[in-house]
């Protein structure tokens, strides 16, 4: 005998068929409707005229997002060949042929369609603001160069400036912090520490920051819903390579024919120039009388008398305030972890030097290591580095810590707590990004209005709640309607 299944009756078949299409048609809305349609992007350009050279970076951000606030990051960036734009004082078009290389570049790399619209910003640190100092008439022509070269480009030029030191620090706290994505959570922020060519910034917040002790180191923000009373200081001079002067200067007052520097190698010998060294604002009021025309540099390789020679360009004797770093510089207690970037990384990471695990004791030790190691060992084991930057290893890894340690105050605990960075992300640590976020309004002050779920999330309560109503429908026909609770017919 067959038994009728009592779920092949047309009404059930019917439900059946009305609450499939009911499902998939609910569901297919669902997903067409939150699909992320084909990214389209927006672009913006800044160029980071620094003392040593100049940078150009290009960023990118999704182009349908309600007042630019998808996430910002760096597509493609670009090394201007030669120095930096000060160095062109005499020669001021060249500063701005120098920069027609990436600009080029540029062009190719942001669609033609969004070329118009594209922000394009040029910023000058340091190597400038001591040129705006010597000679403020080179530093409008170099300016007036740039510009001129920057104009003839298919992109929406807003300008070239000197940023002050405050700007610099306060917009390398604000990548530093976007790119980790601690502003938009609401988390406790990253201190920022930007060694340059020709000046240092240190920005942090310290919840025992009084304002009216320093009101010229705060900086005050607003973002995302939430406030912000940042500390910053740059100190101009104290880049790596002016820092170097100031040090050479100390060691060259009475105008000497040889100097034996404990920051550079054993066996290390150049002819330097009087003239080259103390040319710079930073060291030329105390150059020597009559001094020689050049002088002998050779190295001695001692870590401990490099450092005492460091601490020589420290002003530790007067601080007028409840605290200081330097120079008669407030500077309230550290707190949290910080990322030091730009040449902090580049010298500590030739050193080996990045690992946050190694103890100050471990770092002072290898760095006096490396200073003992004689100058044509190091030249053998290095071939491919530039020897600028091999023979100063030495001595900018002990500004480094010396720095950090007697000039900032950082212990050796809290030397822990700082992490060598080149780049968050895909993105490289500097003042560019925070810079651009700002001049764009991109990060808002206020916390944006979020939908409650997001498109996964959405997605499946959509999914879950239709095949739960149609389970519903279905038992309750089977538990009202009096035709599914009829006993099997016998056929
Ligand atoms: N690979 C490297 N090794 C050692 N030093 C480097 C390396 N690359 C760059 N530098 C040096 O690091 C320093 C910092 O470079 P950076 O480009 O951040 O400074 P800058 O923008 O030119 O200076 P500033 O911000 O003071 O105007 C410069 O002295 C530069 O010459």
């Amino acid at each position: 005998m067959k038994e009728k299944n009592p779920w092949h009756t047309p009404a059930t078949i019917i439900i059946t068929v009305i609450g499939v299409i009911a499902i998939v048609a609910l569901v297919t809305v669902a997903v067409l409707q939150n699909r992320p349609v084909l990214q389209k992007y927006k672009y913006g350009i800044v160029l980071d005229a620094g003392s040593s050279h100049t940078a150009l970076y290009i960023y990118e951000w999704p182009a349908e997002k309600d007042n630019n606030t998808g996430r910002v990051e760096q597509k493609y960036s670009c090394k201007v060949k030669g120095k930096g734009i000060s160095s062109y004082a005499n020669t001021p078009e060249k500063a701005g042929e120098s920069l027609n290389e990436c600009m080029q570049e540029s062009v190719k790399q942001v669609p033609k369609e969004r070329h118009h619209e594209t922000p394009l910003y040029l910023g000058a640190t340091a190597g400038m603001r001591l040129l705006n100092l010597e000679n403020s008439l080179a530093s409008d022509k170099v300016f007036q160069a740039v510009e001129k070269a920057l104009q003839g480009f298919p992109f929406s030029f807003q300008g070239a400036r000197i940023l002050s030191g405050q700007e610099e620090g306060a917009f390398g706290w604000v990548t530093v912090n976007y790119l980790d994505d601690r502003l938009k959570q609401g988390l406790e922020t990253t201190g920022a520490l930007d060694l340059g060519g020709a000046s240092t910034q240190i920005s942090f917040v310290s919840d025992n920051y009084d304002i009216s002790e320093s009101p010229s180191n705060s900086v005050t923000f607003r973002l995302y819903g939430n406030d912000y009373n940042l500390y910053t200081h740059s100190f101009l001079c104290y880049g790596k390579d002016q820092a170097l002067l100031m040090a050479l200067a100390h060691q060259t007052k009475s105008g000497p024919k040889t100097i034996v520097d404990p920051c550079f190698h054993p066996g290390y010998l150049e002819q330097k120039q009087y003239s080259v060294l103390y040319d710079s604002p930073c060291v030329s009021a105390r150059k020597p009388q009559n001094p020689t025309t050049t002088f002998s540099h050779t190295g001695a390789g001692n870590f401990t008398q490099c450092q005492d020679v460091v601490k020589k360009v420290f002003n530790f004797t007067s601080c007028q305030y409840s605290r200081c770093s330097f120079n008669d510089v407030f500077q309230p207690p550290l707190q949290g972890t910080y990322g030091a970037f730009s040449a902090y990384y580049f010298v500590m990471d030739f050193l080996n030097l990045t690992d946050a695990s190694t103890p100050l004791e471990t770092v002072k030790q290898k760095l006096a290591s490396y200073c003992a190691t004689p100058w044509n060992q190091i030249v053998q084991q290095h071939p491919t580095i530039k020897v600028k930057y091999l023979s100063e290893y030495c001595f900018s890894g002990t500004y480094i810590v010396t720095l950090l340690t007697e000039g900032y105050n950082f212990t050796s605990e809290s030397y822990a707590n700082i992490n060598f960075i080149k780049e968050i992300k895909g993105s490289d640590a500097g003042w560019t990004l925070g810079y651009m976020l700002n001049l764009t309004n991109m990060i808002p002050a206020e916390a944006p209005d979020l939908p409650p779920l997001p498109h996964a999330g959405y997605v499946s309560v959509v999914t879950i709640t239709a095949l739960l109503l149609f389970v519903l429908v279905i038992l309750s026909l089977f538990c009202f309607c009096p035709g599914f609770k009829k006993q099997p017919h016998i056929v």
